[in-house]
């Protein structure tokens, strides 16, 4: 599976890419009041989406695998730059958004000291059916008591993934063990039958 995104982003296949920031994001991110909070953006490609979360005053901190999407992201941004390290990350910064360049599940918690809250677009729908429930325990051990999240995930007809089909009841069955959550809509359904489900998640107790 690995290996199959840092194709698609040398071959170009990023389809899921969005040229516009997620309407879903500006209309619900406000009511989550996580004002300054520092947004850990898992398997975050080079969301036009992080852009928008640093305009809002948040520092960012996203996490991909493929060191092409991060190039990339930079090169499209504006200003220089900065490139440093952390354990066995490659970190670039460009403003007030750090791109940590591995695998999320490398990604621990001491390196998540400020984190205050989460942005999952086409993240959760980007991994199989077991790695979710690895990724939904993995995203609760960093995010600390009482922050908040939003998740838009995807249904479709036909799953054959990725994007994965990933419903309902799948969303409460993965994050209630550790999060509160509230369904906020179901987008409209698009011609080849998809349609997305947006969620705001509330990390619950101490343990994960
Ligand atoms: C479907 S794309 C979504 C990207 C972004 N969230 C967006 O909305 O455009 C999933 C991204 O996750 C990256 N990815 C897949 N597995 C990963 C992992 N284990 N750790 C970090 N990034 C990963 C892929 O390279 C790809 O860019």
């Amino acid at each position: 599976m690995t290996n199959e995104w840092l194709e698609r982003w040398r071959d170009g296949r990023i389809a899921f890419h969005r040229d516009a920031v997620h309407p879903a994001l500006e209309r619900y991110w406000p009511d989550l009041q996580n004002q300054g909070s520092k947004i850990l953006v898992p398997l975050c490609g080079k969301s036009l989406d992080m852009r928008w979360l640093a305009g809002q005053g948040h520092p960012v901190l996203g996490i991909e695998l493929a060191e092409a999407a991060i190039e990339q992201f930079v090169a499209e941004g504006q200003g220089d730059a900065l490139r440093y390290r952390q354990g066995d990350f490659p970190i670039w910064r460009q403003g007030n958004v750090e791109l940590w360049c591995g695998d999320f599940f490398h990604f621990h918690i001491a390196h998540a000291a400020e984190i205050g809250a989460f942005y999952d677009r086409a993240a959760l729908i980007a991994l199989p059916q077991p790695t979710r429930q690895r990724y939904a325990f993995h995203l609760a051990q960093l995010i600390p008591p009482g922050s908040k999240g939003l998740l838009i995930s995807l249904m479709r007809p036909n799953a054959k993934g990725p994007p994965y089909s990933v419903g309902h009841e799948e969303v409460e069955k993965l994050f209630t063990p550790n999060f509160e959550l509230t369904h906020l809509e179901d987008g409209k359904t698009d011609d080849r039958g998809w349609q997305e489900s947006v969620w705001a998640l509330t990390r619950r107790g101490p343990v994960a």
